[in-house]
């Protein structure tokens, strides 16, 4: 594996982190998220989702990104969260990958102890200049300020890979996409929106498959939420329908899960297609205890997907511990964003859940500080 020279290509660009995001109080510690998942397997869709849930007015890349006076970056941030690309720390730009003839998918291909550091100093409340790996034209640009916040979520290839950085992470998700979901959803992108060709795709998730096997898929394992996607099991005709499933691991410190109806039971509901209308095959939720690597899970299920995003309410009365603030906000978060992919199926559904899962986490985290603080003040 040969290491390619670090090449800055946006020099004279000012790398500063933007003033938008809300600083850190007084002793506050951010809460860090992992998010583990292969490219285009959703993971951008679940960040929108997810700083939309937390607010604020501008959500948008650092610095304003590139075209507005800011630079090519894959660092997005809102008022109260840093969204940070493990990309960022591939070691190699893309010609160094081409020497090295391995994938991006390689841990050699990543710089675990630069991550492990910068992780661990920003939850420390320190800043950071964190490298960029430019998508556009593949190369290792000047590094960019990054201030700590009060949620830091870490998406990409390999968050919970290296045991240093798992360890430091309080809250965990896998995006686990079936291979057949995973080249209809590339074949929907790559091939009808950027115009590759389906041999160049199916060769590109071909070369990936050993590496992605070996480094990406084994995470799942010790991650707190997986939310499977596989193809409908309703009609095995049907290629496009989605079957989502939600698990969810019991002992998580700051997490219970979500379930449906009735705690502990195994269900399985068809909603009536009065209230939600469905198209075929049908829609139909499931609930149940499982076993998951060993670890004793709670599944929710949706296979099919519905016609009315407001229906979805009906739903959501079924559903309990979905830490919401009101009845209402589930369906109200998914009609925000109804133009995103998978906001008439479980994709969507899942992926709402699990935001309000992690802001859930995050007031707990923080009303847990704040009361040590106050006791340490009290007790001094
Ligand atoms: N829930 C969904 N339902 C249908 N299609 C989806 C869904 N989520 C994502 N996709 C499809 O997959 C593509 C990739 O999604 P997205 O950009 O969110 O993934 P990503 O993991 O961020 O990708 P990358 O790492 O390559 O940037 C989208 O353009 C869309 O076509
Ligand atoms: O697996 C990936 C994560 O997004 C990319 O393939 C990797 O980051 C390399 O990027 P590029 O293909 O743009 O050189």
């Amino acid at each position: 594996f040969a290491p390619s020279a670090f090449t800055p290509k946006n020099a004279g660009v000012p790398a500063s982190t933007s003033s938008l995001n809300m600083a850190l109080k007084d002793g506050q510690t951010p809460v860090v998220i992992g998010v583990a998942a292969d490219s285009g397997c959703g993971k951008s869709t679940f960040m929108r989702r997810l700083t939309s849930i937390f607010g604020g007015d501008v959500v948008g890349p650092l610095g304003g990104g590139f075209g507005n006076g800011g630079w090519e970056t894959n660092t997005l941030v809102s008022d109260l969260t840093t969204v940070i690309c493990l990309d960022d720390y591939h070691s190699n730009d893309r010609n160094g990958r081409k020497v090295s003839g391995l994938t991006a998918l390689n841990p050699l291909e990543n710089n675990f102890d630069l991550m492990f550091e910068q992780i661990k100093a920003l939850k420390d409340g320190k800043t950071i200049s964190k490298p960029i790996y430019n998508h556009v034209n593949g190369t290792l640009d000047t590094p960019e300020t990054i201030e700590p916040t009060p949620i830091i979520i870490f998406e990409g290839l390999h968050p919970m890979h290296d045991e240093r950085v798992r360890d430091l992470l309080d809250f965990t998700l896998y995006l686990d996409i079936s291979d057949e979901v995973k080249l209809n959803w590339k074949i929907q992108r790559d091939m009808e929106e950027r115009g590759h060709s389906l041999e160049s795709i199916m060769a590109s998730i071909e070369a990936r498959k050993p590496d992605f096997d070996a480094y990406i898929d084994p995470q799942k394992k010790d991650s707190d939420v997986i939310i499977e996607v596989l193809p409908t099991n309703l009609d095995k005709e049907d290629k496009k329908t989605l079957n989502v499933r939600c698990i969810q691991k019991d002992g998580v410190v700051d997490f219970s899960p979500c379930y449906l109806f009735d705690q502990g039971s195994t269900i399985e509901w068809t909603p009536a297609p009065t209230k939600l209308s469905a198209p075929a095959p049908g829609l139909k939720m499931a609930y149940r205890s499982e076993q998951y690597f060993g670890r004793d899970c709670q599944v929710v299920e949706m296979d099919g997907s519905f016609d009315n995003l407001q229906e979805l309410v009906y739903v959501e009365s079924a559903l309990s511990n979905t830490k919401t603030k009101f009845y209402g906000e589930l369906t109200q978060a998914m009609l925000a964003l109804a133009d995103a992919p998978g906001s008439n199926n479980g994709t969507g559904l899942m992926q709402t859940l699990a935001a309000f899962a992690i802001r859930d986490i995050y007031e707990k985290k923080t009303a847990a500080a704040k009361k040590v603080k106050q006791e340490t003040t009290t007790s001094a």
